[in-house]
This record gives structure tokens, sequence and C-alpha cells, in this order.
């Protein structure tokens, strides 16, 4: 049973969006970014038209040049910008390098020279990298820490969101220029020189939105040192470091420094005779702690290189994280060595700007489909083995792109190759995120970020390069010839090496289990977990669960359910949990009791655990293994929603616990009664228990995270309305569970006997 961790509620992203300032520093973010991809693939493109008649490696070194000099800069220099950018003003190093960005794009159709392409390029960057860690530094003065999270999200969306915006913008172009060119050729004006003068005025409307930014002053800044604390007054100022200072009389009566620390209180409690040296090391603890708390709000830019060397243990800790970290990267090789050749292999096929934005637009909406479907598909399939099989199937889209010399193939097979690098990156983000401890899981993301972006240079800078130096062959066999492109080959040697590193990495991620990989993969595809296909020859039974709030009408729904069942013919096995065994009769004593009010979140978190361990050996698994029908009243779920959401648990961590605790027995359907709290603990009336008497805070986070879980698995749950009568809501359940009992009679025997149901009570 694996379930994926949130990434991050629409709700969040809107209560982030509701803050004005950030909103119009994100609108400007989108802006730029937009213009940023525009800009990055009309120069790749004008890198092309402007050596055209040209030697083909000229212009592959063009392309290639553009690339490097686009991505390289901000990574390679950007610490040394991010020092100085935290000396000027913010605000105005943002809006002087969007307005310089802007005038500079514009030049390059204006001055229409490769030289100055390149050059201007080189410059956009430098500005480029003032202006990022600018806008990086700003964010946190603008938005509540706890939002910061969602607001990098958000952040992040834009900058990788906006490429198949740009791109699709991009093709347009190119088509109704052409058109334009075609009806009136004097209007045919080349859409890498449109898409360069658009860049330019979306920059300057976003030096425009910055500038009326309430950005705080530098004081009031994260990054700004905190007010001194105030000296006190009735002691002389001494350096502890000072060689003079006077020695300590042994017998003198010491002023007491309390708990807190405050000089000030110190010299309060002790006027008479303060101690010069306590108060000069007082005064120097005070000054560190200052000095530690700038330090640690001190604004530092990313230095790729350095996160790379002090993080990279993370990346090999473990062979599932080598697995993991191996095929990220690997699917970022192969992301960029389409972007990279992508524009000369148009050209090679005969298409020009349309058919470029086309390409990249497939690439990176596969990406987002892939991510946005990552979790969904093949619910019943490991992700782990999903990760490895779908970086496979980019490796393979990618091989037959790259031997396939054809435009419309090349756009179906690329936005394949996104699909799989947009599920391989997401589920790869959800097991690091699950895998990798609280406290470390930042430093491995910052790893991982920033050897994505090298990789990602290095190939597409590096793949034209290649190409050109592989050159075009044109294969004849008599009267069938084949094109052998340069970019075709780079595109296969990538593929090769993407199939490799599927391959690795499937041995090392993949969990190691007795069912293959093609039988899991065919019961996924017909939508059958291969556990439960497993569990159903071993266990005939059928497990129920009824989930809710306090009083939301479970166990009076559990009993007329069993009436109805046995009614039925069936052996029913109602039960609940915490208690149904001896020891968990102890251990709901244990955990209802109010004598243990501040019981630890873990603490409770395993007793529940313990419990269920328990009732799954002694109770439930029993009664499934002789074909009887289990329901329960609670199960895991209940852990997830009270101690996961409630108390704000680990959710990943409390599956894992359970997933052991129950030897990953899961239910064939939950039955969630949904009920506002105040109306269920209503309903239950009389004294409370320990968790009953939880704030209505806590109760409003259960009832929200019971719903999010039925969300993530319509296919096992049912969720009614626990306002509705009670028979409705019987029905209800009557209607859904009919179709899970198995058939009282065996259906041969049936057909032989022409028997009534045999009553197994
Ligand atoms: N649909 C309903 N409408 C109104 N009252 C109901 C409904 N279902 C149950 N009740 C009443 O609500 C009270 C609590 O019901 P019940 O004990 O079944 O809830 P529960 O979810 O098992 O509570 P607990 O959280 O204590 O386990 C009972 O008095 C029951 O008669
Ligand atoms: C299984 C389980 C239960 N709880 C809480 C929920 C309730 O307040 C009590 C159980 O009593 P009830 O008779 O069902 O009302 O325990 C929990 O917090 N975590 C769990 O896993």
């Amino acid at each position: 049973m694996s379930r994926s961790a949130p990434l991050g509620a629409p709700g969040e992203a809107r209560s982030v969006l509701a803050n004005r300032p950030f909103r119009r520093l994100w609108i400007s973010l989108s802006l730029s970014s937009l213009g940023d991809w525009l800009s990055l693939l009309a120069m790749m493109s004008l890198a092309v038209i402007l050596t055209q008649g040209s030697a083909p490696l000229v212009q592959y070194f063009a392309v290639s040049g553009v690339v490097a000099l686009k991505l390289a800069p901000t990574i390679v220099l950007s610490p040394l910008a991010g020092l100085l950018v935290d000396r000027v003003d913010r605000r105005l190093t943002m809006v002087v390098g969007d307005i310089l960005r802007g005038a500079l794009y514009i030049s390059i159709p204006i001055v229409g020279d490769l030289w100055w392409l390149l050059a201007a390029t080189f410059l956009a960057e430098i500005v480029a990298l003032f202006w990022t860690p600018a806008k990086d530094a700003t964010v946190p003065g603008l938005v509540p820490k706890k939002q910061l999270e969602e607001a990098n999200r958000l952040g992040l969306l834009t900058t990788y969101g906006t490429a198949p915006v740009a791109a699709g913008l991009f093709a347009a172009l190119a088509s109704v220029s052409s058109l334009l060119g075609g009806l009136i050729p004097s209007m045919g004006v080349p859409e890498a020189d449109i898409a360069l003068y658009i860049n330019g005025v979306t920059f300057f409307i976003a030096a425009a939105v910055v500038w009326g930014l309430p950005v705080p002053k530098r004081e009031a800044r994260a990054g700004a040192a905190p007010p001194a604390p105030p000296a006190p007054q009735q002691v002389p100022q001494v350096d502890p470091n000072e060689r003079t200072a006077p020695i300590p009389d042994p017998n003198a009566r010491t002023a007491e420094i309390p708990a807190s620390g405050d000089p000030i209180a110190a010299t309060v409690e002790a006027p008479a005779l303060p101690d010069p040296v306590e108060q000069a090391a007082e005064q120097a603890r005070a000054k560190a702690a200052a000095k530690a708390e700038r330090e640690k709000n001190r604004f530092r830019p990313e230095n790729v290189f350095r996160t790379i060397w002090t993080d990279r243990r993370h990346a090999g800790a473990t062979p599932l994280m080598r697995g993991l970290f191996l095929g990220m990267l690997g699917v970022f090789a192969a992301g960029g060595a389409v972007v990279g050749v992508a524009r000369v292999l148009v050209e090679r096929l005969g298409a020009g700007n349309a058919g470029f934005g086309v390409l990249f637009c497939a690439v990176f909406a596969g990406m987002a489909f892939g991510m946005f479907i990552g979790q969904r598909i093949l619910r019943d399939f490991s992700r782990r083995r999903l990760f490895a099989l779908s970086i496979g199937v980019s490796g393979l889209a990618l091989l037959l792109t790259g031997l396939i010399p054809n435009l419309v193939m090349a756009a179906v097979l690329t936005s394949v190759v996104g699909v799989g690098a947009g599920i391989a990156w997401v589920i790869g983000l959800t097991v690091i995120g699950h895998e990798v401890e609280d406290d470390l899981r930042g430093r491995a993301f910052a790893f991982l970020h920033a050897a994505a972006r090298i990789v990602l240079l290095v190939s597409a800078a590096v793949g034209p390069l290649v190409a050109g130096v592989i050159g075009d062959h044109r294969i004849q066999v008599r009267e069938l010839g084949y094109d052998f492109l340069g970019t075709g080959a780079v595109l296969i040697i990538t593929a090769l090496l993407v199939l490799v590193v599927a391959f690795v990495s499937y041995r090392q991620v993949a969990e190691e289990t007795e069912v293959s990989l093609f039988t899991e993969l065919a019961a996924a595809l017909r939508g059958v977990p291969v556990a439960v296909e497993k569990d159903e020859e071993r266990l005939p039974g059928t497990f129920i669960v009824l989930e809710g709030g306090e009083g939301a009408g479970k166990s009076t729904q559990a009993g007329q359910l069993s009436v109805w069942l046995r009614d039925e013919g069936f052996e029913v096995v109602p039960t609940r949990e915490p208690g149904s065994t001896k020891l968990g009769m102890r251990l709901r004593a244990l955990l209802l009791d109010k004598e243990h009010t501040g019981m630890s979140p873990r603490a409770e978190a395993l007793l529940y655990a313990a419990d269920r361990a328990d009732h799954v050996g002694e109770v439930i698994l029993p009664a499934l293994r002789r074909g009887a029908i289990v329901i329960s009243d609670r199960y895991i779920d209940s852990t997830l929603a009270y101690q996961g959401a409630g108390r704000e648990l680990d959710a990943a961590e409390i599956e894992r616990v359970n997933a052991w605790a129950t030897d990953g027995l899961t239910p064939h359907l939950t039955v969630l009664l949904d009920l506002p709290p105040d109306e269920g603990l209503a309903r239950l009336g009389g004294s409370t228990d320990r968790i009953e008497s939880e704030s209505a805070e806590f109760h409003g986070r259960v009832r929200k995270g019971f719903r999010e879980l039925a969300e993530r698995d319509p296919g096992r749950y049912l969720v009614l309305d626990a306002r509705e009568p009670q028979e409705q809501i019987l029905r209800e359940i009557q209607r859904r569970v009919r179709p899970l009992l198995p058939d009282p009679v065996p259906q041969d025997a049936e057909a032989i006997t022409g028997m009534m149901p045999i009553i197994k009570d």
C-alpha cells in the first residue's frame, strides 16, 4: 500500500497568492520566465538562421554556443553575484536588470549579427546573475515563514511551467509569420525577431510590476542584522578579548546570570557588585548569538558546485538513493539532449521554427502531463518499479526519435520522452521525500537540483557539438536511402545511455519480491493489485472498515451491516480498534485515559499500531482465512487522520510502521462517515476521553485528513454524509458492499445441487 505525500494543495497556493506583494512579484517572475524561454527558442533559431549557408559544423557550434552562454553563467558565477547583490537595493537591482535584459534582447534582431547574438546572450545572462539572487532574497521578506515553501513551489511552477507556453507561442508566431509572409511578402517579419521583441516587452512590464513592490528596507529584511541587545548600564563595558580585563575577585559576590541569559536581568538581580568578567562574557555571548542569528538569516546565493560537493553523500547513501538520483539525472540528460539538438534537427527535417516550437512544447507538455499522472496511473503497481520503467520508456522513445527522421513522429515521440521523464521525476521526488530523514531532506533536494542543472547544461551544450562532429550522412542501399543525421546520432547515443541508466536504476530501486515485473504489470493494467490477487488465494474473506470522526455513527452502521450480512448467510466478524484483543483492551485504556494527556504523538501512533498488529494477527487474519466478512470500526486510516493530520506526524512514516504492523493488509472497502466534528461530539454527549477532548482545530484536521485519504483512493472508499438518516446510510453501504460479497454457495455447487445458500455462521 503506498500513498503519495500531498504535493501542495491548490488552497495553499491560493492563500500565498492572496498576498498582494508576493502576487505581484510572482507575476513579474512569470513574465520574465516566459520571456526567458521565448528568448532561448528565438536565439537557437537565430543561430541556425544566421549561419545558414555556412558549414554544418559552424551551425552546430553556433547553437551550442547559445545554449552554453545562456545556461552556464547563472550556474558558474551566481555565488559571486549573490555576494554583491546582498549589498545593493534589491528592488532597484530587479528593475534595472529587467530593463537591461529587455533592451539587450530587443537589440539582437536590430543588430542582426551572430557575434552580437552571442555577446548579447552572455550580457543578458550576466544581468540575470544579479536579478535572480535579488528575487530569491526578496521572497522571504514578502511572505510569512510558514508560506515560504509554497511560495518557492509556485516559483518553480512558473520557472518550468512557462516553457510549454513559450514553445506554443513560438510555434504560433512562426505559423502566423509565415502565413503573413505568404499573403503579403513585405509583412513577413522573421518570427525569431518577433519573439525577441515580445521578450523585451515582457521584461519591461516585469520591471514596472517590480517597481511598485513594497520590498522591505534592508534593516527589516531577513538578511538584516537584528538590533543589538541593549548594554547593561551599571557595568563598565569590558572587551572579553582585552588582555587588561580586571582579574575577578574570588571573594566578590557574583552576579548570577538568569537562565534566559538576559544581561539586563542579570544586572537588575545583582546590582550591588556586578562581576565584570561575567558581564563581559555575557556580552560576548550576546554578541556571538547575534552574529550567529545574522549568519543564519543572511541570504546565501546558491553555489551549485559547493552544494554538489558537500551534499554528494545523500546521493550515494543507499542503493535506493543511488538508483533514484542516477535515474533522475539520466532523465535530465535526455531532456537536455533533445533541447540541444532540436533546432538543428527540425531544420534537417525541413521544418522551421513552427516545428521547433512544437517539438519543444511536446517535451515540456509531456513532462507536465507525466508529473500530473505520475501518482495516479497504475495505482496498484509498485511506484519504484514504475520509476525505472518510465525512464526506460523515455529511453525507448528517444531511441525511436533518433532513428526515425520524421517531424510528426518526432513530436509524438518526444512528448512520450517528456511523459516518462515527468513520471520518473515526480515519483523520484516523492520517494526521496519519504526515504530521507526530515532534517536531511532539504540538502538531498539541493544536491539533486544543482546536479540536474549541470547535467541539463552539459547535455544541451555538448549535444549539438557531438552532432556537428558526427555530421549528416546519406546511406543508400540500392534505391532505398536513409538519412543518418548527426542530431539523430546524438539522440540515439543519449537514448542508449538512458536505457542503461533505467536498467541499473531498476536493479537498485525496485523492491525484492517474488512477483515478476510482468506479472505485476499485467495485474496492474487489469486494475487488480497483484498482492490482493495473491491474498485472495489465501484469504477468501472480505475486509470492510468503517472510518470517521467521533460520533459519526460507525458502531451503529457496523452493527446494522453485520445483522444484514448474517441474514444473508455470511459469517460476520464485527470488530473495532483499539481494544479488540486482551492486549488491545489494555492499550485502549492507556490511550484513552485522560491521565495520559500530553503523551508524545509518536508514542501514541506506535501504541495504536501495536494494538492493530495484535488485532490483525489475533482476530482479522484468522477470520479472513476462514472466509468470513470482517467489519472493523476503524483501522489504519484512523491513525493517518488522527496522528497524521491531527497530530501532524509524517504520513509516510505512519504508513510504513502500519504496513509493517499489519503485513500490508488493506481493506477491500473503507466507508467514511463524514460529519462536522461538533455535530459528532454533540451526539456523544457526556464525558469525553483523552482524544475526544482534543481541540476543535484538532478534530477539524482529522476530518480534513479523512477526506483527503478518500480523495486519493476513490476506488477503495465510499464517502457518505453521516447527517443522513441511519437507514439511508445503511442502504448506500449495502449497495456498495453487495458486489464485493462472495457467493454464499460456490457457483459450481449451486449448479450441481440447486441447494439453498449454506449458512456459514
Ligand atoms: N445517521 C445518524 N443520525 C443521527 N444520529 C446518529 C446517526 N447514526 C448514529 N447516530 C447516533 O449518534 C450516536 C453515536 O453513534 P455511534 O456510537 O454509532 O458513533 P461512532 O462513530 O461509533 O462513535 P465513536 O467515535 O464513539 O466510535 C449514537 O447515539 C447514535 O444513535
Ligand atoms: C484506531 C485509532 C483511534 N484513534 C482514536 C479515535 C477515537 O477518539 C479513539 C477510539 O475510540 P472510538 O471508540 O472509536 O471513538 O481513538 C486514534 O487516534 N488513532 C487510531 O489509530
